[in-house]
């Protein structure tokens, strides 16, 4: 009798696109990040997602600096997989980008594998009391704005973190940029096994019907074969739904309050590992199992 597979929980736990006014589980301080981190990871997350924020009013902050706040602690206080991105937030430069990841030199880097529309301001209607007139204006600026992620920004990336032996979470919005992966993967830029986070749900992007998913499944396979771990979050309320339909077919998961800040409909989400423990029953419920730190290191070939 084969062993129950083994499934890998990644949880972003606070990110760049919600803001503080949309919700007051959304972790900002650096004592938040630390508390969500641990009680993520307590739950079942294997892998932890981080960005850092302004501790005052929770604007998206890129500085290395900001990381130094919560990352050592964070590191003492589990022996998760840490997961810095290098997205940050869509309106910074990929310069920006990539300083924190280069400084710490974590074993996993979020590396976005293309450009998109990134459509934020549809989210004013849902949340018309934002605090701060950034939180506003971020959305608002999403009309015009494309999340830029040329071949040479990505080019730039792998080759400034591939000398830490720092490896990649592939976020991929839609098909193409499952292409662009097979074309670094030709160029040797980028080494098997290939960790690839398809993303669901954000409007600029594939949608997330269960078409959709299995579009990005069948063409992963194709163009990766046995070369690749497939993970997939869903945005906002199709959260659980595409967790479950990965699971189901043989993938990974994300969850987070990065990715959605929901717990069912109208109800919010009260911490991250809420979210945790949610997709642990379904994987569960699926009889499989959730991977510990050190299988996830396993199965994505991490430097550890
Ligand atoms: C949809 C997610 N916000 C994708 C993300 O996590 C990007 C990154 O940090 O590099
Ligand atoms: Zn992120």
């Amino acid at each position: 009798m084969a062993a129950p597979r083994k499934v890998i929980i990644t949880c972003a736990v606070t990110g760049a696109i919600h803001t503080p006014s949309m919700s007051p589980y959304l972790p900002v301080t650096a004592d938040e990040i630390v508390k969500a981190a641990l009680g993520a990871a307590e739950a079942g997350a294997a892998i932890i997602h981080l960005h850092a924020r302004d501790e005052k009013d929770g604007r998206p902050d890129q500085t290395p600096e900001g990381f130094a706040r919560f990352l050592p602690r964070i590191k003492q206080g589990t022996d998760a997989v840490l997961n810095i991105t290098t997205g940050g937030s869509p309106f910074m430069t990929v310069e920006e980008r990539v300083l924190p990841a280069k400084v710490f030199a974590p074993e996993v880097a979020s590396l976005n594998v293309g450009s998109i529309n990134f459509a934020l301001y549809q989210m004013l209607e849902r949340f018309p009391d934002l605090k701060h007139d950034w939180e506003r204006q971020h959305l608002e600026n999403s009309r015009d704005l494309v999340f830029r992620n040329s071949f040479k920004d990505i080019e730039y990336i792998l080759r400034t973190l591939n000398e830490n032996g720092t490896r990649f979470e592939f976020e991929c919005y839609d098909i193409a940029h499952l292409y662009n992966l097979r074309h670094f993967a030709d160029r040797g830029l980028v080494k098997a096994p290939f960790f690839i986070q398809s993303v669901f749900g954000l409007l600029g992007g594939i949608g997330t019907h269960p078409e959709d998913v299995m579009h990005m499944k069948r063409t992963a396979d194709r163009l990766f074969g046995a070369d690749y771990r497939w993970s997939v979050l869903g945005a906002g309320a199709s959260q659980m739904r595409i967790a479950a339909q990965s699971a189901a077919i043989g993938g990974n998961v994300r969850v987070g309050l990065e990715d959605s800040l929901w717990d069912g409909p109208g109800r919010l989400a009260q911490s991250n590992a809420e979210q945790v423990a949610r997709v642990r029953q379904i994987i569960e419920g699926l009889r499989l199992e959730i991977a510990t730190p050190d299988e996830a290191r396993e199965i994505l070939a991490l430097k550890g």
